[in-house]
């Protein structure tokens, strides 16, 4: 698909695009990593930021975050170091928006309140561990990234110019072709912040974006990220332990210790500011281990002392340095950030691409996704083919057989609770809300085209599979082979398949893949005792009958029961001188059918599908303003 030359010179692509009629200027506007692109410059300032979680319920209080301050400058790589467990995770999460709930304390824009829903747009937030998909190689994903976040209309040849060129820069070049479930955990990572950056945001936070890769490749990273800088953008890294080499590659430092700041401010001041509270720093030693050293008291001081002098000292830099940049910056950018002019400083980040262009690309993305995933779509066929062939052993030639009705109804009943829970189980892991969830707040794409395409690709999987399962029994089990009854029971056998995914998607996308796998058994079965299998509808007390209204597997064994034995259906064959149930007509009556008739039973399973739908779709939009809020 993406037949390109990973090692292309910068100048040699240009040409090689401008004879392809691509403008110069469309792809130096693009080219936000290479070229200095202009950003909104956007300065970010916390005061008194404090966090805390709950633990049963209300009872047990933990303070993650405490009386935080401090602020993070434009065109600037703030490193934010502390022990494993300070807090830098969650203050990045903070700050980025992801994380809200009984947050106390104000982040401010350039002097102006955060507004949560427009700074999503102008940030990317790289976490620890980034969802990737796994079949898809370096080169597709970052191609699709580019092709979903960019506005490059049709045009192949900047997106693969893009690619080659974060690739390049990132020192990916090598394993363009890899599937990214065989990238070493640095080519993840490096990948990972690649993605990101290719709408060049205003903002960059990336937490632990050096974990994982060699010297070498982590200082060809922070010189990406001081290239990032160079053209406004405020770059953010929380790093457990710096090397000295890195350190030295980094402008501002803030340091947290259990939950407090121990630093904020120029890299160049932070001795002279221990050094001011008794913490010397022996020379030639790595500034972020020793400042590591002094809060973990591996150092003798007076650690209060320090968090006392680190609160004036800010407070001191921040009222004469800092206050008059902030207030010559603010003079500028405050006009920048009026509501209006805020869209145009989104503008590298904003989707342009109608819902339609997105699902071609998810498409896509979705087809090499299930070509390369043959394991489980195989799995899923495998499965339906060898229960259908079980069946057609164990219940051969029942189907006309008058002395077997009995057990036909149970073949017919198993043949519905195979296609629900053979569907409904593996469509749990189908939405990987937090995979989801990340692009989509990073303005990849829509929630509509995200989860129409995932809805369509899987359904022809579902079709094949609910049909051979249902021809195979079908024609074992002897039912009769009347093209209408074939195509009743086919077209049951398809909509039961389509509502198990649907609750497998709802219980999947609503709870986690554990609580999903517990809850589908857990609200079907007392659905299926009330399918009129077990007890016949007419024998159900008058107080349970709503659950025999709601219960789906009724009018699918219904519709199941209808398309075998009813319309008119002929005697069935018997053996003997009398038989019980020879005629098709006794057979239903027998089963207090039929209650509705059969289209209706259409048309009920047709609205439960839709209903749940609805419901997914309401998850999704509900987890989507939870994250956004
Ligand atoms: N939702 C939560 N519930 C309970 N504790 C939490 C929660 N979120 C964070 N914590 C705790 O808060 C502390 C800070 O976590 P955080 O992930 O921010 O640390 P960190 O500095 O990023 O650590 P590391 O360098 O190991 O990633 C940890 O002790 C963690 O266990």
């Amino acid at each position: 698909m993406l037949e390109t030359d990973g090692n292309n010179k910068n100048d040699v692509t240009a040409v090689q695009m401008f004879d392809n009629g691509i403008e110069l200027s469309e792809l130096k506007n693009l080219m936000g990593i290479t070229e200095k692109k202009q950003r909104s410059q956007l300065h970010i300032e916390f005061n008194d930021l404090s966090y805390s979680v709950y633990h049963n319920g209300k009872e047990a209080k933990k303070t993650i975050l405490r009386n935080v301050t401090g602020h993070l400058e434009s065109g600037k790589v703030t490193v934010i170091i502390g022990p494993s467990g300070a807090g830098k995770t969650t203050l990045l999460k903070i700050i980025s928006g992801e994380r809200w709930l009984n947050v106390d304390g104000t982040i401010t824009i350039n002097g102006v309140e955060r507004n949560r829903g427009t700074f999503r747009k102008q940030m990317c937030y790289v976490p620890q561990q980034f969802a990737l998909l796994p079949f898809l190689t370096t080169r597709e994903t970052l191609y699709i990234a580019a092709r979903l976040k960019l506005d490059i209309k049709r045009n192949e040849q900047v997106a693969r110019m893009i690619v080659n060129e974060i690739a390049e820069s990132l020192g990916l070049s090598n394993c363009l072709d890899t599937l990214a479930n065989k990238l070493s955990g640095g080519e993840r990572k490096r990948l990972s912040i690649g993605v990101e950056m290719i709408t060049s945001p205003s903002v960059f936070l990336l937490d632990e974006p050096t974990s994982g890769l060699d010297s070498a490749a982590s200082n060809q990273l922070i010189n990406v990220l001081h290239n990032m800088a160079r053209t406004n953008c405020t770059v953010v890294c929380a790093i457990h332990q710096p090397s000295s080499q890195m350190i030295s590659q980094f402008d501002n430092i803030m340091v947290l210790d259990r939950g407090r700041c121990m630093y904020c401010g120029p890299k160049s001041d932070i001795l002279n500011v221990y050094e001011s509270a008794g913490f010397t720093c022996p020379r030639f030693y790595n500034i972020a281990e020793f400042v590591l050293e002094v809060i973990t008291e591996q150092r003798d001081g007076d650690l209060e002392n320090l968090y006392k002098i680190c609160c004036s000292e800010y407070k001191k830099s921040k009222d004469d340095k800092y206050l008059k940049n902030k207030i010559n910056l603010s003079t500028t950018s405050e006009q920048n950030f009026k509501k209006d002019d805020v869209l145009t400083s989104v503008n590298s980040t904003k989707q342009t691409l109608s819902t339609w262009q997105q699902q071609k690309i998810l498409f896509l993305r979705a087809l090499i996704c299930i070509k390369r995933d043959s394991t489980m779509t195989m799995l899923r066929f495998a499965a339906h083919v060898t229960v259908a062939l079980l069946l057609g052993v164990v219940f051969y030639n029942f189907g006309d057989d008058a002395k077997k009705v009995n057990s036909n109804i149970a073949c017919l009943f198993f043949l519905l609770l195979f296609l629900f829970f053979a569907n409904s189980m593996p469509a749990v892991q189908m939405f990987p809300t937090e995979a989801f969830l990340q692009e989509h707040l990073n303005n990849w794409y829509s929630l509509r085209a995200y989860y129409s395409v995932k809805i369509l690709t899987d359904l022809p999987m579902q079709i094949l599979c609910a049909s051979s399962f249902m021809f195979i029994s079908y024609y074992m089990t002897g039912q009769l082979m009347e093209s209408n009854r074939i195509l009743q029971t086919w077209s049951i056998c398809v909509l039961i398949t389509i509502l198990g995914q649907t609750v497998g998607i709802l219980t999947g996308s609503a709870f986690n893949t554990e609580i999903g796998i517990f809850l589908i058994p857990a609200l079907s079965i007392p659905l299926l005792l009330f399918a009129g299998f077990f007890l016949k509808i007419g024998e159900i007390s008058m107080y349970l009958q709503p659950l025999s209204t709601i219960s789906f597997f009724r009018y699918a064994f219904e519709g199941m029961m209808q398309a075998i034995y009813g319309f008119n259906r002929p005697n069935l064959y018997c053996s003997e001188i009398y038989c019980y149930h020879h005629s098709s007509n006794a057979i239903l009556s027998m089963m207090d059918m039929p209650t509705v008739s059969f289209y209706v039973i259409l048309m009920i399973l047709g609205c439960w599908i839709f209903c749940l739908h609805v419901i997914v779709y309401t998850v999704l939009c509900w987890k989507i303003y939870y994250a956004r809020k």
